[in-house]
């Protein structure tokens, strides 16, 4: 059945678009263009970063290993051209990276490389980079300009956007960081075409979730169009995308902090899936894997606190499902789940709070979860996969 849901646009007469975070004096645009960055002739990016940035003649530019070659060094070429000059930082790829090691690295290349006040930081990479990256930009001198080039899905959907920078420490995902915007997100969908299947792949949990949490005609329409977009057709990716971005610039634009709890939306499945990247240890479930998993828990635990029907699961199950995402993690262990969950940011007075869907499209933050419901949840999704 096709979707009468608002189709994408075309690409050729709409190569690039954008959409704002709203946050005042903080605002900025995302950018979302289709192979615009490849030109050393038409420096697109480099137009858009001087409108962003202003007055720069130095660039920290951190790029993931793995687009070195790539999108890194047309945005460094771009720049160059603009008379800029680069300091270049590979890392290597995956959530290790996430390290006070590595971010130690970065801070005393920035020293070893005059960067100063008037520097920007630019992070070419997926979420990995642009949290450490963000944190390195937000941390040194006590904070630089910063621009997120992010080339993975789950980086375009959902880290690039919103502020959250940090690193990981070996018992708790993201647990040093700061809240620090960017001054322009560049989106260039081209990037995608190299990214492998499995990082892809991972990146459809984050754009699933903003159809539960908050969008449920967006998650009517993944319900028909979850296959193309793992075919990576060029229109449906980019209406993803967007939808994605929207969502989440809204979200943010209401609770930039996390103050009011609106924000806490956004962590859906997340308590979960941080304690399934812990105990696995960083990188071997992937991060939008731990998502989708972390989601069919706070499914579970939702049907068994009442807050919603067995259906829920049901359509979730699907979708995910048709975007190929695991729903379930052998080895998850309540033991030793539970003591990395109890340091979830969410956590009050003690007690850990969960975000769980009433309805396709709503969630809620709800606290007094009794433990055994929390380890049930966790066996469902493992007992699953046997
Ligand atoms: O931006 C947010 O807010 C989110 O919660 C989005 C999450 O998908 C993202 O993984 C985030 O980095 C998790 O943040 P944390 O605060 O739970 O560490």
């Amino acid at each position: 059945m096709q979707s009468t849901l608002p189709q994408p646009i075309d690409l050729m007469t709409e190569p690039i678009e954008s959409i704002e975070v709203s946050l005042g004096d903080r605002s900025y645009p995302i950018w979302i263009s289709s192979g615009l960055t490849e030109s050393a002739e038409q420096p697109y990016f480099a137009k858009h970063f001087q409108t962003a940035v202003g007055d720069c003649t130095h660039v920290v530019l951190i790029h993931d290993a793995a687009v070195a070659n790539t999108i890194a060094s047309r945005v460094q070429q771009q720049l160059e051209q603009a008379d800029i000059r680069i300091t270049s930082i590979s890392i290597p790829s995956g959530e290790t990276s996430k390290s006070v090691s590595q971010l130690e690295s970065i801070w005393n290349t920035m020293l070893e490389s005059g960067t100063d006040r008037r520097s920007v930081v630019v992070a070419v990479g997926g979420g990995v980079v642009g949290d450490l990256a963000g944190f390195a930009a937000a941390s040194f001198t006590r904070g630089l300009r910063f621009v997120q080039v992010p080339t993975t899905l789950l980086s375009m959907v959902d880290s690039s956007v919103g502020g959250k920078t940090g690193i990981n420490l070996p018992g708790g995902k993201n647990m040093v960081g700061s809240f620090w915007q960017p001054q322009m997100v560049w989106i260039d969908t081209q990037s995608l075409s190299t990214l492998p299947d499995r990082d892809f792949i991972s990146g459809m949990a984050e754009v699933i979730k903003y159809g539960v949490i908050e969008d449920a005609e967006f998650f009517t329409w993944l319900q028909t169009s979850a296959s193309r977009m793992i075919d990576k057709d060029p229109e449906t990716l980019r209406y993803a995308i967007r939808k994605s971005c929207e969502s989440k610039a809204r979200v943010v634009a209401e609770d930039e902090r996390e103050t009011s709890g609106r924000r806490a939306i956004l962590n859906y499945g997340h308590t979960f899936a941080h304690a399934i990247e812990a105990t696995a240890g960083y990188g071997v479930c992937l991060h939008g894997e731990a998502v989708s998993i972390g989601m069919q828990m706070a499914a579970h635990l939702a049907i068994d606190m009442e807050l919603c029907g067995p259906s829920l699961l049901e359509e979730q199950t699907a979708v995910l499902s048709a975007a190929k995402l695991p729903l379930a993690w052998k080895d998850a262990d309540p033991e030793l789940m539970l003591p990395v969950m109890s340091r979830d940011k969410k956590v009050s007075h003690g007690k850990l709070r969960f975000v769980l869907p009433d309805k396709i499209g709503h969630v809620a933050m709800v606290g007094d979860v009794p433990t055994d419901k929390v380890v049930s949840a966790i066996n469902a999704c493992r007992e699953e996969s046997n």
